[in-house]
């Protein structure tokens, strides 16, 4: 089964750009002249080996960050982001941490409870589990009280920072599907950092592998398959369709013979 289309990634009234960005921090060169367009609406997963900038990109992508040279451009009025540890407040309760981002904005105290409430439920929480404090949840519970408070801003562009590398393999695929249903749901744009190209077929429309560093964009793609056919199967044919591009093994140093790396 042909999962990916090879073509590199091209979009006409891209969400969010880095454009031209090189960045460094000391005489360290992080990033260097990259360039990357992320497509309005779908997921674009953000792969490449340890040190090689995603973070850093990331952080420019919120606002947090400029670069040294070149620009980051982008047309969201709310940006979300979501991390590999959850970051609630301990001392306040879940419906409280979920509703932490519409007390920001001013909205209501009844209205923004109300709201995160509901987004807890419909993120799989149970009702009591509002009134806990994030000591008394699990790993998984706390990432799921951690999307809910990105999703009640009703984000344009969600960041989402490894936000699934603590949780055991089951666990990641239920919040895999929440994160890839929300963003289909709501028709936003969100950019999804992973090491593990499994999670960014099974989760992102469109996969950026990354080199360095100092970081570059090495290889872009999009997957043609819909969500709902994104079986084991097909994920694992969309894994070899990737580790047979020269670019990705030389990027993700994987483990091909020889022979391919030499037909580059
Ligand atoms: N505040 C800082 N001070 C010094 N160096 C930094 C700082 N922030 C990041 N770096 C360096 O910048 C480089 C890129 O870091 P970044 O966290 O963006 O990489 P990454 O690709 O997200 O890595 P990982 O996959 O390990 O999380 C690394 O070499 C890191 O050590």
């Amino acid at each position: 089964m042909n999962l990916i289309a090879l073509p590199a990634v091209q979009c006409s009234q891209p969400a969010l750009v880095w454009h031209g960005v090189t960045h460094q921090i000391g005489r360290t060169v992080i990033l260097d002249d990259l360039t990357l367009e992320v497509p309005a609406g779908g997921i674009l997963a953000l792969v490449g080996p340890s040190g090689c900038g995603k973070t850093t990109l990331l952080s420019m992508a919120a606002g947090l960050l400029v670069p040294g040279r070149g620009r980051v451009e982008t047309d969201a009025g709310h940006v979300a982001s979501m991390f590999q540890d959850s970051r609630l407040l301990p001392w306040r309760r879940a419906r409280d941490n979920a509703a932490f981002g519409l007390r920001c904005l001013g909205v209501p105290r009844r209205t923004r409870l109300e709201t995160a409430q509901r987004l807890l439920e419909s993120l799989g929480l149970a009702p009591e589990d509002g009134d806990k404090f994030p000591h008394q949840l699990s790993g998984g519970m706390r990432q799921r009280v951690a999307l809910a408070r990105a999703l009640a801003i009703a984000p344009d562009l969600l960041l989402l920072d490894e936000p699934f590398n603590a949780l055991d393999t089951l666990l990641r695929r239920d919040l895999q599907d929440l994160v890839r249903n929300a963003v289909t749901e709501r028709g936003m744009t969100a950019v999804f950092v992973t090491h593990d190209l499994t999670e960014a077929i099974r989760v992102c429309d469109r996969l950026a592998v990354m080199s360095g560093p100092p970081g570059r964009v090495a290889f872009t793609t999009a997957f043609s398959l819909a969500a709902d056919l994104r079986d084991d199967a097909s994920v694992l044919a969309g894994l070899r369709s990737l580790w047979a591009e020269p670019a990705v093994v030389e990027a993700l140093g994987g483990t091909l013979p020889q022979r391919r790396r030499g037909a580059a």
